[in-house]
């Protein structure tokens, strides 16, 4: 029951009133922050913070001790129930399906109700998506790496990507870095939201305050950058079971993240996206997670998107054979010969084979072995039996009209059109389940529609991890969604994974790439590791130079070029801050100019 109720006004409304002192003709706080780009910052739906009337007085508002309990605290309650109910029925969360009710998520809240940044980069996030979605426009944008990154892209690219990939390999909390098998700390990729997110804020604080310093005829010529861009996070498999779904969501949502995105591959037997051995989990067990993850951020009274990605187009092992929605698609033989591939190893083991001459068995067992889904194994069968088409295609019929058909309802149909007393058909998934227990299963693009289709209620946006650009899968799979889901988004991972340079492009099909894919429902698209290789090419080039030509290559690779294009990090103290914090520590203490960072005797004069 609730012991106390605090009703609090949020921080905003006085952030508004003291900056309206400043007179400066651009937005205020809260418009800038939710302004899609900077060029339009008023032309889109404000936000309301979905508690709003729970926010809406200035004072913190204390149940009276006699009431704690008893009436009030129930209406309370009702109270709130009822403010979720209509905050769920409000466009963000059109065509999203919650299999709880609004008192399964209002009882496990508290008494204390937060505000949390990141719903309203989320809720900015939205709108952007909807007012790209209706003119069939991308939000493209590039993997950043750090602060610096960050601030040079914030001009350009409207939202933010904090790929787990670039965690893995460039910044863990242990410090650990390596391959992306998912297997850090799941603090990491929040720790690298939370990092952006403050500097997107300071960045901010910063132009607010430099701006300030200008006449307002300057102020009103200057270029106003949004630093407050939504920032999409990796959330990887969920990084474990449904509690740790859900820690990391909270972790995400406190931390900044407009939207985090969360594959069906297995915890424990996660690898990146585009390599291989890749173990999905069944359709079910994810969108657990996606529900997790949404029931998490109902608790918290947040908007953040949940983005669900499925790795099943190339995923070739599945942990578990439970949901019958990926029947059709696990592999089985159909061979009475072939001996169960465990046990055949597991017997090579106990008689002393090496471990070398037993993965040469089974890379060589698996590539030669036949592998078919029982639907195949029975159309050879009736095939074998003389059947007619008539009656093979009764079969094929009605699996393709019921999909999620089990194998034993499966089974039984197959009997039922043989003649009597045939022979059942001869289908075994577990002779070549794995070591580890998985099954193997049919990956491609029939699977991941199908998951993407079973994932939509559950997300505000679906991704497939493809093999390859290629807008005729994009233009099937946008065509398959829209029917299904009509207006749930797709995300594109624009993976330099993939060699763009070998998939037959010409330079105007690159180029138009990402709005022909727009155009098919690919509205939110991006270059994972974007960061990761623009870092690493110019550091070859300058490093290379270097060498040989010293300074000259330093100003001609580096310093010339930030002139040459404006690069604020030109003048790196300026752009870290430091008039800005000489400019609060002016405000605490005076007479002490000496003691400015920025005064006379620093080298950055210099570039004046
Ligand atoms: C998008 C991704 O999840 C990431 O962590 O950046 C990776 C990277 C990539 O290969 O593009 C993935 O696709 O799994
Ligand atoms: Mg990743």
């Amino acid at each position: 029951m609730l012991r106390r109720a605090i009703l609090r006004a949020p921080r905003r409304a006085t952030a508004a009133r003291s900056s309206a002192s400043l007179s400066i003709s651009t937005p205020t706080p809260t418009s800038r922050l939710l302004s899609t780009s900077s060029a339009n910052m008023s032309s889109l739906p404000p936000v309301t913070h979905p508690l709003s009337t729970a926010f809406a007085s200035d004072s913190y508002q204390l149940l009276p001790e006699a009431q704690k309990a008893g009436a009030a605290e129930d209406a309370l309650l009702e109270q709130q129930i009822r403010e979720v109910e209509a905050w769920w029925a409000s466009p963000r969360f059109a065509g999203i399906k919650r299999d709880w009710t609004a008192a399964d998520v209002v009882t496990k809240r508290g008494s204390l109700q937060q505000s949390y940044p990141s719903s309203v980069m989320a809720r900015k996030l939205f709108n952007l998506i909807k007012t790209r979605q209706a003119a069939g426009e991308p939000i493209h944008t590039l993997g950043a790496i750090d602060p610096a990154q960050m601030t040079q892209q914030a001009p350009n690219q409207e939202v933010l990507y904090i790929s787990g990939w670039a965690c893995s390999s460039l910044l863990t909390t242990t410090n650990e870095v390596s391959a992306d098998f998912g297997d850090y700390p799941y603090n990491t990729v929040p720790n690298q939201v939370e990092r952006m997110a403050k500097a997107q804020s300071m960045h901010d604080r910063k132009q607010w305050y430099t701006r300030s310093t200008l006449t307002p005829e300057a102020r009103a010529k200057a270029p106003y950058t949004d630093y407050f861009r939504p920032i999409i996070a990796d959330g990887d498999t969920g990084h474990g079971g449904l509690t740790a779904v859900m820690k990391l969501a909270k972790l995400f949502a406190e931390a900044g993240a407009a939207a985090v995105h969360f594959e069906d591959q297995m915890h424990g037997g996660k690898k990146c996206g585009h390599l291989a051995g890749k173990v999905i989990v069944p359709t079910g067990e994810h969108i657990n997670r996606l529900k997790a993850a949404r029931f998490q951020w109902d608790v918290m009274g947040t908007e953040n998107l949940v983005i669900a990605r499925t790795d099943s187009e190339s995923g070739k092992l599945l942990s578990s054979s439970i949901d019958v929605r990926d029947h059709e698609f696990i592999l089985g033989v159909a061979d009475r010969s072939i001996a169960s591939l465990a046990e055949t190893l597991a017997e090579m083991e106990a008689s002393g084979a090496s471990g070398a001459e037993i993965d040469a068995f089974e890379a060589n067992w698996v590539k030669t072995t036949k592998l078919v889904t029982f639907d195949e194994a029975a159309v050879v069968h009736f095939e074998s039996l003389s059947l007619s088409p008539d009656t093979i295609s009764k079969y094929t019929a009605a699996v393709k009209a019921n999909p999620n058909l089990g194998i034993t309802a499966r089974r039984a149909l197959a009997a039922s059109l043989a003649p009597a007393g045939a022979a059942p058909v001869y289908w075994d998934w577990d002779i070549p389940r794995t070591r580890e227990g998985f099954y193997h299963f049919r990956s491609g693009m029939a699977a991941a529609t199908k998951r993407a289709i079973a994932f939509g209620p559950y997300a505000d946006l679906l991704w497939v991890e493809t093999g390859d650009p290629n807008v005729a899968v994009c233009k099937a799979l946008g065509a398959a969604v829209a029917q299904a889901h009509p207006g749930k988004g797709l995300v594109y991972n624009l993976s330099p994974s993939f060699n763009w340079m070998a998939h037959g492009f010409s330079p105007e099909s690159l180029k138009s790439f990402i709005w022909d894919i727009a155009r098919e429902g690919f509205v939110l698209q991006l270059v994972s590791l974007a960061g990761l290789h623009s870092n690493a090419t110019i550091t070859t080039e300058l490093s290379r130079r270097f060498k040989d030509e010293g300074m000259s290559a330093y100003v001609e690779i580096v310093q010339k070029r930030e002139k040459e294009l404006g690069v604020d990090v030109l003048t790196h103290q300026k752009w870290s801050g430091a008039s800005y914090v000489d400019a609060v520590l002016g405000a605490i203490q005076s007479g002490s100019s000496t003691g400015k960072s920025m005064g006379e005797g620093g080298t950055e004069g210099q570039f004046e």
